[in-house]
């Protein structure tokens, strides 16, 4: 794993964005696997930007997301469909046929995350895969006790996971309670990694991750398993595992 510490969440969000970009310039056809959370809005927003203002194109470009909360109609206002919608897909020249969540409501959730897995293993490998990071070490919606060999599967969401995330709903019991992800193994099919991590609240977290361990009490740590992830952490979130290293 490199490790790349920047100073701040703008320095991070820029940084990301060179990453992807540079992707989209070497290869126009680019599968990207993406994440949504309060982390990738801002490397969501450079993305938009390097559209209005150096005529990127993602006409060619697909996508496949990370996660759905299961029960959310895709234009609920907290889907992750409709986040994507609304800070990313938008903002691109992207082909909406070519954009991938899991489907949330659908009927069958087995029969749906085998039919996304497919998918991933039909589109894929992902060329490039961001993460953000979860303050238990969740990646996706892969709480701890996730095995290595997930794949798309449905989860039982953490109460911490529930209750950080819901500050982007109006109250805690109206946060679902399960979601459909991407498994460990799903994720480390992709070619390249780019994690993401900034702020206090991440530090813990971040310390963790870097003592090298791989358990499934917090599943980031399999990433060490994978031979080409990045992490891109600011000062705020390296803070602790520095002091740890002194
Ligand atoms: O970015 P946040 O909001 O801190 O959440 C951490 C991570 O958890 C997830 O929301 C779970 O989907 C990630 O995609 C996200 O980046």
């Amino acid at each position: 794993m490199k490790v790349e510490v920047v100073e701040n969440y703008d320095e991070m969000s820029s940084r990301a964005a060179d990453i992807v970009e540079a992707q989209i310039l070497r290869n126009p056809r680019s599968v990207l696997g993406l994440a949504t959370g309060s982390t990738p809005l801002g490397l969501y927003d450079k993305l938009a930007e390097g559209v209005r203002q150096r005529q990127l194109s993602y006409k060619q470009v697909k996508t496949i997301n990370l996660d759905e909360y299961r029960g959310l109609n895709r234009s609920h206002p907290n889907s992750y469909h409709k986040f994507m919608n609304e800070h990313l897909f938008e903002h691109l020249d992207i082909d909406m046929r070519h954009t991938y969540l899991p489907d949330g409501q659908a009927s069958s959730v087995e029969e749906e995350c085998r039919r996304y897995e497919a998918l991933i293993d039909r589109l894929g490998p992902i060329h490039l895969q961001i993460l953000g990071l979860g303050t238990n070490g969740h990646i996706g919606f892969n709480e701890p006790g996730t095995p290595e060999n997930s794949l798309t599967h449905c989860v039982e969401l953490d109460e911490s996971t529930r209750k950080n995330n819901a500050r982007f709903f109006s109250s805690l019991e109206e946060v679902p309670t399960h979601a459909i992800t991407m498994g460990i193994a799903s994720i480390l099919k992709s070619d390249k990694i780019l994690l993401l991590a900034s702020g206090k609240k991440k530090g813990e977290a971040v310390k963790r991750l870097l003592e090298k361990q791989p358990g499934e009490e917090f599943p980031a740590s399999f990433l060490w398993k994978h031979e080409d992830v990045t992490l891109i952490v600011d000062r705020e979130a390296y803070q602790l595992a520095e002091k740890e290293r002194q």
